[in-house]
């Protein structure tokens, strides 16, 4: 518990660090050269080419995904019994460039610390290709974590045996001074990164958001047959391939089977919340496919698609966004207290501008069916476009409506959004995937 309490803590700063990062950037023109483009290789071929994790290129050799690899000192067992602590206080181990793990992965890059763990990059010395290697942090309560994020791999692994569906592969474990040690596929950077380099905070093309859509649906139909809710989607926690045309669902660390739904407000990194959670209603697949939902709203618009300090504000933009919380819901919820009046109403509890103070603002909002305002917001980012251009961004809106539905019963299952015409129209997309 205080794990997931530590985790939601961090998730929660990081998300208000965002917020402000995200406050000036401008809409996006969907610009014509971006929608044009049919080649989904190539999605993001005339941008820049800067990659924060590319190795130094003169002294390298050719890796066998055709990128340099950074030529180390030979590897060597360090004689650790010489360090005081391999740890540092908070439980991570202390990275060494060079360092040979479990004789046999001899680490190249430092790639950063989650809230679990740190992760580095890896040569395979028995395979002789890159790996990402986690390394969790010595607590017991991250280690047992570890070990249950280790089975829900497996368990996936195991029903997606020709790797088809998206989910990142964890290749094996081992224990390394008493730190549990997860091997991963290599992959390169997570899609708020892809954002940040590639969409400069203006969303990226609808091409490249329709190929991620429908491989994050294919992730869904695969945890979904597992009965496995992810429970943490974001797009920091989906990473993509080098060529960027490739994404795997990553991060299992929150995953839970789906019947291990106790009622908690605090699952999912806030702006990624569904309502239900937050209204204390019991979850099952649907919260994955709205956080699925807000994500691609950020691909496409570089914009968090909700943002709240609290449960409370976050429930104010959806509802303003999404039309009234149906009665039935409510019904079911627990927490409905701490947000609504008897008759309905919604009590806003915001920071008064001047005395600093919270007041409550009572809103009513009786609109039962979604407003235009998604779909607004969607066209408000894209400028210039051409009747096929405004075709497409229509579809793909009608999409993001049915994953944002309010009530989860009514929300788009991963089959279904796979079978939306924005999904599977015929187009740049590689038949084998459309399973
Ligand atoms: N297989 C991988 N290939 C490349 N980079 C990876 C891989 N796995 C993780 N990373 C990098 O490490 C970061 C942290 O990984 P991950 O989210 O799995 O760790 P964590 O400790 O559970 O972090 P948190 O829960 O705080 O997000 C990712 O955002 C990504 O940048």
């Amino acid at each position: 518990m205080d794990m997931q309490q530590d985790k939601l803590k961090a998730h929660l700063s990081a998300a208000a660090t965002r917020d402000l990062n995200h406050q000036d950037s401008s809409h996006a023109p969907l610009q014509p050269t971006q929608s044009a483009k049919s080649n989904e290789l190539d999605m993001f071929a005339d941008e820049d080419n800067d990659d924060m994790f590319a190795p130094e290129p003169a002294a390298g050799h050719k890796r066998d995904d055709g990128t340099q690899a950074v030529r180390l000192p030979e590897a060597k067992q360090l004689d650790r019994s010489m360090l005081d602590d391999w740890d540092d206080p908070e439980g991570y181990y202390r990275i060494i460039l060079g360092e040979l793990l479990d004789d046999r992965y001899h680490i190249q890059t430092n790639l950063g610390k989650g809230v679990f763990s740190a992760v580095v990059r890896a040569l395979d010395t028995t395979t002789n290709r890159t790996v990402a290697i986690k390394i969790i942090r010595t607590q017991e309560s991250m280690y047992k974590a570890g070990i249950k994020e280790i089975e829900i791999l497996q368990t996936l692994a195991e029903a997606d045996p020709e790797d088809k569906k998206h989910i990142i592969r964890l290749e094996r474990h081992f224990e390394h001074k008493g730190h549990l040690c997860m091997v991963f596929e290599n992959l390169s950077i997570n899609l708020r990164e892809v954002l940040k380099k590639f969409g400069r905070d203006i969303g990226i093309n609808i091409i490249a958001v329709r190929q991620y859509a429908l491989q994050m649906f294919l992730g869904l139909t695969l945890l979904k047959k597992c009965e496995i809710l992810h429970a943490d989607l974001k797009p920091d926690n989906v990473l993509v391939n080098e060529k960027r045309n490739q994404l795997k669902i990553a991060d299992l660390g929150s995953a839970m089977s789906a019947d291990d739904n106790d009622v908690t407000d605090a699952l999912v990194s806030r702006f990624y919340r569904a309502p239900e959670i937050m209204l204390g209603i019991k979850h099952d697949y649907a919260i994955d496919m709205w956080s699925i939902g807000c994500t691609l709203f950020e691909l496409y618009t570089g914009k968090i698609c909700f943002t709240g300090a609290t449960n409370n504000q976050m429930l104010k933009g959806i509802l303003e966004c999404r039309g009234k919380i149906p009665n039935r819901m409510l019904k079911r919820s627990e927490f409905w207290a701490q947000h609504f009046e008897p008759d309905g109403t919604f009590l806003s509890q915001e920071i008064d501008n001047v005395t600093r103070r919270e007041v409550v603002r009572r809103m009513n909002i009786t609109r039962t069916v979604p407003a235009k305002e998604l779909k607004a917001r969607l066209f408000a980012s894209s400028k210039g476009l051409s009747p096929a251009d405004a075709k497409e961004l229509n579809l793909f809106a009608d999409l993001l409506d049915k994953c944002l539905a309010v009530d989860p019963v009514r929300r788009i299952t991963p089959t279904d959004a796979l079978k939306h015409p924005f999904i599977s129209r015929p187009g740049p997309v590689p038949p084998h995937n459309i399973k």
